[in-house]
């Protein structure tokens, strides 16, 4: 891909123009011309002024690259980067166009596999196309011994009409034969391309980091997975099946034509670029408009999605018709853009329409005067005139495909800009700790750290926390403070901004990750009180039997595994007293479950991988008495020979921790067991009575 690089270097040298193959080598090129001044004359033949800027000195958009170019090649092929720098040409800003880029490589990478097909498909396309330009020809044989016979009254009709009408009639079933040949083709093709899409996007979403799933809606996600790709799987079969045949034609039989009269070919051929032009400059901005409606169908699915997901919590605070009105909103927004978009491709399509008619009403004028004047057979009048009506049929084609091109294109653009999106985090690279020679000891030096969609906001200030091995550490402290961002640093969900997170005195972004999450870290949460960052690992179950959900932990545990973690997990008595036992299936996000039954799941979930670390983030404030009394019960046998963090609501459940750390403004205040830190009469104290005079309450 090539990035255009337009740079403001100083009042002299206005911008410079390079092809490069990223906006980096293009800073780092720009960089090493020492003589940029000699550029001077050719920067400025090269690059035109933005018009539409009221205040050019100000802005860096003041410089951009020919409009032409990036208009008609420049949106397909190059992605555009602005920087600006200052006098001393040190780069200050970069930016990149925002709206995704159709990736011509990639699409090649999916179609390279089903290349055989595709040329067949291609050459039959091809092939039923050219015998569709040869039967006006055919056609006009066929008349013209009809012509014959009825001027001369002699010879024998059926037998001279016996040849072009069999003739003819081959070549309509060879075209039938064909044409089924590539639909068949195409659609094996297209199938299996638009498969291989979902594939792709699905593994590369998959790994991307959390920081992205907080960037990014999962409706829109999902829309990418299947409305974008059925949008861009239906374009790319028109293109190859309506569009190669739609332009063999109108060139094949512009061609006929030609040889038919030159003169009348000549009287369409001027018309012709005119229609081209305009349908160019209709067509970019029918492009825009499709990208905007597409963006706004996507933001509408997101609402639903948002709303049907936790449609618990709707109906818990009867929200259903605020939810409604949302969603209303963003689908009136999008249903107006996709009519103003409709209406410019009816708009388009009219036109065209009537150009084409009128193209045609003219060549029958004119055909009619060259044959009064003796210029042409009735039986070349009539294979002009099928010949122009296989013109006019293939460019109305050629224009309702160009809105589905323009939709294809701009979804095609969508999927392809998250499949070569890489995570900053990547899952499985790094070193491994021998399991017999991990202690299991972590340690948060100096951590300091904001969340990517908030870079402002710091929510831990140089934290430093050690969780010694097979110790219980718990996190108190105010809401909001932080406790759960530790967690999530703990788990890589983010990395801090500075200072280091060490698993044994190795800083955990040297480890593998997949190794790290997958064998030494168990995370148990509770998402239904607290949508937290690690919300990401929603929902706490899947839909499946709960034998399944307890093996998500570990894929490869036999039952006996399964079934002895549900043990440890206090979870065995309540399965085996379902009538399918671990076979139950739990419904979307386990709502057939209890919240304690649930719980229990998932910590069954995660003791079965034996992790060295377990993490529970608020694992039993959800929970009524009698329930967090069992799960607790679980917990605390889970947690025997482990380094357990725990991020505590609940005061009452973490006082038998080794250590209590309390949190306050992205810092550890205090620090000590429970009677340490109540004698002390500090923070924990305070938040201790207050709890309590909450639970009275
Ligand atoms: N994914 C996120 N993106 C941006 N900010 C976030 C994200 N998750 C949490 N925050 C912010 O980070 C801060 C700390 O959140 P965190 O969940 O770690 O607090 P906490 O101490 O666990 O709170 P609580 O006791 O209420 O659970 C809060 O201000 C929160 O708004």
């Amino acid at each position: 891909m090539i990035h255009l690089l337009c740079c403001r270097i100083n009042t002299s040298v206005p911008a410079l123009l390079l092809p490069h193959t990223s906006p980096e080598s293009a800073i780092s090129t720009f960089r090493s011309i020492s003589a940029v001044r000699h550029f001077k004359s050719l920067v400025q033949r090269t690059c035109l002024r933005y018009s539409r800027n009221p205040r050019p000195s100000r802005s860096v958009f003041h410089f951009i690259l020919a409009p032409a170019l990036l208009t008609v090649s420049g949106r397909m092929f190059c992605k555009v980067a602005f920087c600006e720098a200052d006098v001393n040409n040190n780069i200050l800003t970069t930016q990149t166009e925002d709206t995704p880029e159709f990736n011509w490589y990639l699409l090649w990478e999916f179609v390279k596999p089903e290349l055989i097909a595709l040329i067949g498909a291609v050459v039959f396309a091809f092939g039923a196309a050219i015998l569709n330009i040869q039967i006006p020809l055919m056609l006009g044989d066929l008349v013209n011994v009809v012509a014959r016979y009825l001027r001369e009254q002699a010879g024998n009709y059926i037998h001279e009409i016996r040849v072009p009408a069999l003739k003819l009639l081959g070549l309509y079933g060879l075209q039938g034969l064909l044409t089924s040949s590539y639909i068949i083709l195409l659609s094996r093709v297209g199938e299996r391309v638009a498969a291989n899409m979902r594939k792709t996007l699905f593994s590369s979403l998959l790994r991307q980091d959390v920081a992205f799933f907080d960037a990014n809606k999962t409706g829109q996600l999902v829309n990418r997975l299947t409305a974008d790709i059925q949008e861009f799987k239906s374009s790319f079969k028109l293109v190859i099946s309506q569009g190669l045949r739609s332009v063999t034609q109108t060139l094949g039989c512009f061609v006929s034509l030609y040889l038919i009269s030159p003169k009348l070919t000549g009287l369409t051929v001027v018309v012709l670029p005119c229609l081209v032009g305009g349908g160019a400059l209709i067509g970019s901005l029918l492009r825009k408009l499709s990208r905007a409606a597409q963006e706004q169908v996507a933001k509408a699915t997101g609402v639903a999605d948002e709303a049907l997901g936790n449609v618990r919590t709707v109906k818990a605070f009867a929200m259903e018709d605020r939810e409604l009105q949302l969603y209303s909103h963003e689908v009136d927004k999008s249903c107006e853009m996709n009519e103003t978009l409709g209406n410019g491709i009816a708009v388009f399509q009219g036109l065209s329409n009537i150009a084409l008619n009128c193209i045609v009403l003219g060549t029958i004028f004119a055909g009619g005067t060259l044959i009064s004047s003796n210029e042409m057979s009735p039986g070349d009048l009539m294979s002009f005139l099928v010949a122009s009506q296989t013109v006019q049929r293939s460019l109305a084609s050629i224009s309702i495909l160009f809105g589905q091109v323009v939709r294809g294109m701009s979804s095609g653009a969508r999927v392809f800009e998250y499949l070569v999106l890489q995570p900053t985090i990547p899952v499985s690279v790094g070193g491994r700790i021998p399991y017999h020679s991990l202690i299991g000891r972590v340690d948060f030096m100096n951590v300091s750290f904001s969340y990517p969609t908030r870079p402002g906001h710091q929510i831990l200030k140089k934290l430093n926390l050690t969780l010694p091995p097979c110790k219980t550490v718990a996190i108190v402290g105010e809401s909001g403070g932080g406790k759960s961002t530790v967690a999530s640093l703990l788990e890589r969900f983010y990395d801090p901004n500075s200072g280091v997170v060490m698993l044994d005195g190795l800083d955990i972004r040297t480890l593998d990750l997949s190794w790290l999450r997958g064998q030494v870290i168990g995370f148990i949460n509770q998402q239904q009180l607290k949508p937290s960052p690690l919300s990401v690992q929603e929902p706490v179950l899947f839909g499946s039997s709960i034998m399944e959900n307890i093996r998500f932990g570990k894929p490869e545990a036999s039952d006996a595994e399964v079934v002895n973690a549900a043990k440890q997990a206090n979870a065995h008595g309540f399965v085996m007293s379902f009538p399918d036992g671990y076979n139950t299936v739990v419904g979307e996000r386990g709502v057939t479950l209890s919240g304690g039954q649930k719980q229990r799941i998932a910590i069954a979930r995660a003791l079965i991988k034996n992790p060295s670390i377990l993490v529970l983030d608020e694992a039993t404030s959800a929970l009524d008495a009698e329930s967090e009394r069992v799960v607790q019960e679980a917990l605390d046998r889970a947690t025997r020979g482990r380094t357990v963090l725990i991020i505590a609501h609940r005061l009452s459940t973490i006082q038998g921790a080794d250590l209590i750390c309390v949190m306050s403004n992205g810092r550890i205040v205090e620090a000590g067991t429970h009677v340490e830190l109540l004698s002390k009469g500090g923070l924990y104290a305070d938040l201790i009575r207050r709890q309590r005079a909450e639970e009275q309450t």
